[in-house]
């Protein structure tokens, strides 16, 4: 089982867990982010035990979704945490996330934010660049501070992935190229501030197979072993983030079948394993709850206008992403073949392309497998208030994200007098 779903229908009607739809969207409006808490539960459990008795961490990766209340669920459940910002740090140390369990990636961390992760002892840093590398060692100077320290290595591994989401090539501005991994290693192992703890890679979202994380992996222990014979001392090896989950007809392995692929190939290393899942751990727990404003019926296209727009979920308009669109009450009415469209002025202002549905004015939709970089990529383009977010445990739903007003957007504006 690669995923857990707590979507389903009774009758004709949708469910989040015990609670339905049409409810939720009675009593806090749309657009509305539905998460299900049972199904991130369920999820970090399955990620879990398919480390059996191996020594491991799971950081999920804040980007993917970095509303406090996911965060604090998956701390509460034992989870450490990928960031790439100062600000990913707050959220994970608001939540009561363990520093000493979060790591920190992303090729441009700003001296403040070195500062702020030294000061709160996380883990590790995941270093991209050998300029990084030295700018840390002088903070940590400063600071009386040692810093932990992986590379993150880039293997040249296509991941067969969407060319945005792919980070593992030699042309991607990710990570040290492997090349010089061992001679920035050996810098790395000299400099006065610096401790080696460890090895990382990440090659890109979104895989739906195996073999480039085997390929990743493998590489990864080729270079242990050198690191090994140099004398450095590599505590955890960090293989990234990246199953895919199923959106459409993609078959992503299990997570199950990825943990113990992991877990095979390094079989003879004692190093903790340290995975860093983001979409595989809550995409498919949320939806995005919208309702329908108009139809619009022309010569040549049925549009279906509705309340959620590219500024709450972007994937479909920056990588032509497809998610499954759902009606929240089931109709026996006449299909047609619709545009979902949003408000925002942009042609590219679309959540489906041609969807056969039974639609009325009012109708609610649930735009599937949006609890991953659905509210973490959202803006207020066309000054539109982000959506609510709820949080359903059973029969409870949580508000964990009051919807914006307007206000909101124009507080820290101020008039040129
Ligand atoms: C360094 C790093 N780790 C982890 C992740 C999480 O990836 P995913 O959501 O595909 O599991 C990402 C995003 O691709 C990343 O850049
Ligand atoms: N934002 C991407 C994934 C990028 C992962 C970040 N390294 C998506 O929505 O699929």
């Amino acid at each position: 089982m690669s995923s857990f779903s707590s979507f389903e229908y009774r009758d004709s009607q949708l469910f989040v867990e015990s609670v339905p739809l049409a409810e939720i969207a009675a009593k806090f409006g749309t657009p509305c982010y539905v998460y299900s808490s049972a199904a991130i539960r369920t999820t970090y459990q399955i990620f879990d035990h398919a480390f059996g008795q191996r020594d491991h961490l799971i950081c999920y990766a804040v980007k993917a979704n970095s509303n406090l209340a996911i965060l604090n669920l998956l701390a509460r459940l034992g989870s450490g945490f990928d960031i790439v910002s100062g600000g990913e740090l707050q959220r994970v140390l608001k939540a009561g996330g363990d520093p000493q369990k979060t790591v920190f990636s992303g090729v441009g961390k700003t001296p403040e934010e070195i500062r702020a992760a030294l000061a709160a002892n996380i883990l590790c840093f995941n270093v991209e660049s050998e300029m990084e590398l030295m700018v840390l060692n002088e903070i940590a100077g400063q600071m009386g501070k040692i810093a932990p320290v992986s590379l993150r290595v880039n293997p040249d591994v296509d991941a067969n992935t969407h060319p945005y989401i792919s980070t593992g090539m030699k042309e991607n501005k990710f990570g040290i190229p492997a090349a010089e991994a061992g001679r920035i290693y050996s810098l790395a192992h000299q400099l006065p501030h610096i401790q080696v703890s460890g090895l990382d890679c990440h090659i890109g979202s979104q895989l739906t197979e195996i073999a480039p994380f085997i390929e990743a992996a493998d590489k990864m222990l080729d270079l242990l072993a050198r690191l090994q014979t140099m004398g450095v001392t590599i505590k955890h090896l960090d293989l990234g983030g990246g199953l895919g989950i199923r959106y459409d007809r993609e078959s992503p392995p299990s997570i199950e079948a990825y943990i113990k692929a992991l877990c095979t190939i390094a079989e003879n290393h004692p190093q903790q394993l340290l995975i860093e899942p983001g979409r595989s751990m809550v995409g498919n727990a949320g939806l995005l709850l919208t309702r329908v404003h108009y139809l619009k019926h022309t010569s040549h296209r049925n549009f279906a206008i509705v309340d959620a727009a590219m500024n709450d979920m972007l994937r479909p308009a920056l990588y032509q992403a497809y998610h499954s669109i759902l009606p929240v009450t089931k109709r026996t009415g006449e299909t047609k073949t619709y545009q979902i469209v949003g408000p925002v002025c942009e042609t590219g202002d679309f959540l489906g392309h041609d969807r056969n549905l039974a639609l009325t004015k009012n109708d609610l939709l649930a735009v599937m497998s949006a609890g991953a970089y659905g509210m973490s990529m959202s803006s207020n383009y066309n000054t539109r208030p982000r959506a609510a977010e709820v949080m359903v445990d059973g029969s409870t739903v949580h508000l964990i994200r009051a919807r914006e007003t307007v206000e909101d957007l124009y507080a820290l504006e101020k008039l040129p007098i």
